[in-house]
This record gives structure tokens, C-alpha cells and sequence, in this order.
């Protein structure tokens, strides 16, 4: 198995390339692509470590030597927040270098599952789904926007607040990957048996999980968004679709094409197999606090999905 990273070099890609290098099945190909000169380097500086997973670092204008037989593709290439500002502001720059790079994995790997970091992640996942349609290569099992970093935040901080085993606690996330089109379903959360919230706590949570990312982005104050936290949480995903295209079969959070119920794409669990996405799953029994966020949240989600469509197609 191979997998590439696409911004290599960047806050996510370099702690996300340790991740990898000490996380992966032995026997894993790494690849790392970035436009900045130092990603060769990064690839040997991790190389020294002692673990079965060979890397090689790319650089330059050209990812094509990383991406020939990626089975998986992450990419974290494009800029990311400063204080006051909304995911959505980064269109203007992500969205052109998505459409770049997801150009290049049409021509040079289109079989391979590709899990998309880069924000709007609502939008840019639109834009690699159109991309990729357009090169006649759109397999919608193998198109991902990672949202796995909702669910470690859902994680912890219902463990923190409840004191509860953190390794245990499970919460299903849905809908998008920004401010209210991200909804916990807290009515879900389990450590092994269901956890109780008061609305108040509920109300809470569900507000601090929105806005975990600027809380992040207000504490590095001008350094940047989460990389370290969002590294590990597209390691956990990375690893899961691994498994998947081993035969294993794992479920996930993702940002992927549904049934189109409520959106045509719609963060929700998904059963991983051998090509990428092997079943839709439920996303089960909502309370009516959750329904009514659904409906809130998807004039939002629409919106950004179509700027997505409407940037490849017009
Ligand atoms: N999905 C999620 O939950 C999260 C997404 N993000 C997003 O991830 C993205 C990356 O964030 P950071 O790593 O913190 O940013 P960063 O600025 O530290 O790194 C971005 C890297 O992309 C590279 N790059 C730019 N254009 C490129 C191109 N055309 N080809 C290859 N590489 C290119 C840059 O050289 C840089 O090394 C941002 O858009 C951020 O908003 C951040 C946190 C969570
Ligand atoms: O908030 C940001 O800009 C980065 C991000 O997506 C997150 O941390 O969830």
C-alpha cells in the first residue's frame, strides 16, 4: 500500500508525516509532496526513524512521482485561518490548489482513495468530486472530506466534562466540517452505555465542538489553525481506510456522497472495505434538538457545496 501526502511540509503534513511514519502497516510506501523546497528534507529526517514504512519527499511544481500508485491520497495543501476569520474565507486560495492537485490524481492515480484536509472542506470536497467527474474517473466510495477531527474533539471534551474514560467514549458526528454544520449527536454519546446531558450542557458542548476550530485558532494567535490535533485525527483516519482496502473492515466519520437525503454530501458513518466506502450507515435516532440543527444547518451546507460545483463547472 502507498500513501501520499499532498502539503507535506506544512503545519499538518510534517506532524502528520511522523504520525505515519511511526503509525503505518510495515510495509507502507509514504510519499510526501509539498511546493516548498524543504519536503525532501522532511522525508529524510523522518527516514532516520526506525520503523518498516520507506519514505520519499517531492518537491516543486510536480507531485506526479508521489502519486504514482497512491492508494490513499491526504491533502493538507493550502492556507489556513487567522483570528477573525471563517473557513469560508479561504476559498479564494484553496479552492484553485485543490482543483490543481485533484487534476494531477486524475491523471496519475485516479483508483486511489483520496481523504481531503483543506478548507472549506464543505466546498473543496464538492470541488474534487467535480474534478474528478469531469476527468471521468469519480468514484464516489473513494472520496473523502476528513472530518475525524469533529469526532476526537466530540470525544474528549463530552470525557471531560462527564468524567468519563476518554478511551471509551464514542460520539457520532454529522453533517459538514464548519461552524453549525457540525452537530454532535450527543443523544448518541456512549462510554459502552448511553451518556445523560442536561439541554444546558447539551446546548454547550454542541457550541463548543462547533467552534473548537477557532478556539484554536484564537489561542496560536496568528499562528495558524490546528495542526497537531488534526494530524492525529487523519492519521486515525488514514489507518482506517488501510484496513478497509486490506479487507478489514473498519467504520468511520467522513464528509462523503450519500443518498443526497439532506445534502449531496453529508458527514456520516461510513463502513470502509476493499474500494474505499463499502456501506452508507445510519446515522440512527435523533433527538428533536438535533433535527431542528439539521434543518438550521443545511441552507449553509447547500450553499457551500454549490460554490464548490460552480467553481469546476463554470
Ligand atoms: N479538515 C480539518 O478538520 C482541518 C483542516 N485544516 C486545513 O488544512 C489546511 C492546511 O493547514 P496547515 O497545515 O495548518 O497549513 P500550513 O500553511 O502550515 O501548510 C500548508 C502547506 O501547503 C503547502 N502548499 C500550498 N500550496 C500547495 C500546492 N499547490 N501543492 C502542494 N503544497 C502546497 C504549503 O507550502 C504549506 O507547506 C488549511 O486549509 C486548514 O484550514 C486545518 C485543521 C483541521
Ligand atoms: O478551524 C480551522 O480553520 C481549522 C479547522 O478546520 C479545525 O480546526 O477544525
Amino acid at each position: 500500500m502507498k500513501v501520499t501526502v499532498l502539503g507535506a511540509a506544512g503545519g499538518i503534513g510534517q506532524a502528520l508525516a511522523l504520525l505515519l511514519k511511526l503509525q503505518l502497516p510495515a510495509g507502507t510506501d509514504l510519499a510526501l509532496y509539498d511546493i516548498a523546497p524543504v519536503t525532501p528534507g522532511v522525508a529524510v529526517d523522518i527516514s532516520h526513524i526506525p520503523t518498516a514504512v520507506k519514505v520519499i519527499g517531492v518537491s516543486g511544481d510536480d507531485p506526479s512521482e508521489a502519486l504514482k500508485e497512491a492508494d490513499l491520497v491526504l491533502i493538507s495543501a493550502g492556507v489556513a485561518r487567522k483570528p477573525g476569520m471563517d473557513r469560508s474565507d479561504l476559498f479564494n486560495i484553496n479552492a484553485g490548489i485543490v482543483r490543481n492537485l485533484v487534476e494531477k490524481i486524475a491523471r496519475v492515480c485516479p483508483t486511489a482513495c483520496i481523504g481531503i484536509i483543506t478548507n472549506p472542506v464543505n466546498t473543496t470536497v464538492a470541488i474534487a468530486a467535480e474534478v474528478l467527474k469531469k476527468a471521468g474517473v469519480y468514484d464516489k466510495r473513494k472520496l473523502f472530506g476528513v472530518t475525524a477531527l469533529d469526532v476526537l474533539r466530540s470525544e474528549t471534551f463530552v470525557a471531560e466534562l462527564k468524567g468519563k474514560d476518554v478511551d471509551k467514549v464514542k460520539v457520532p458526528v454529522i453533517g459538514g466540517h464548519s461552524g453549525v454544520t457540525i452537530l454532535p449527536l450527543l443523544s448518541q454519546a456512549t462510554e459502552e452505555d448511553k451518556i445523560n446531558f442536561s439541554q444546558e450542557e447539551i446546548e454547550k458542548l454542541t457550541q463548543r465542538i462547533q467552534n473548537a476550530g477557532t478556539e484554536v485558532v484564537e489561542a496560536k494567535a496568528g499562528g495558524g489553525s490546528a495542526t497537531l490535533s488534526m494530524a492525529q485525527a487523519a492519521a486515525r483516519f488514514a489507518r482506517s481506510v488501510l484496513k478497509g482496502l486490506n479487507g478489514e473492515e473498519t467504520i468511520e466519520f467522513a464528509y462523503v456522497e450519500g443518498d443526497g437525503k439532506y445534502a449531496r454530501f453529508f458527514a456520516q458513518p461510513v463502513k470502509l472495505g476493499i474500494e474505499g466506502i463499502k456501506k452508507l450507515l445510519d446515522i440512527g435516532e435523533l433527538s428533536d434538538y438535533e433535527k431542528n440543527a439539521i434543518e438550521a444547518m443545511l441552507p449553509t451546507l447547500r450553499e457551500d457545496i454549490e460554490l464548490g460545483e460552480k467553481f469546476v463547472n463554470s
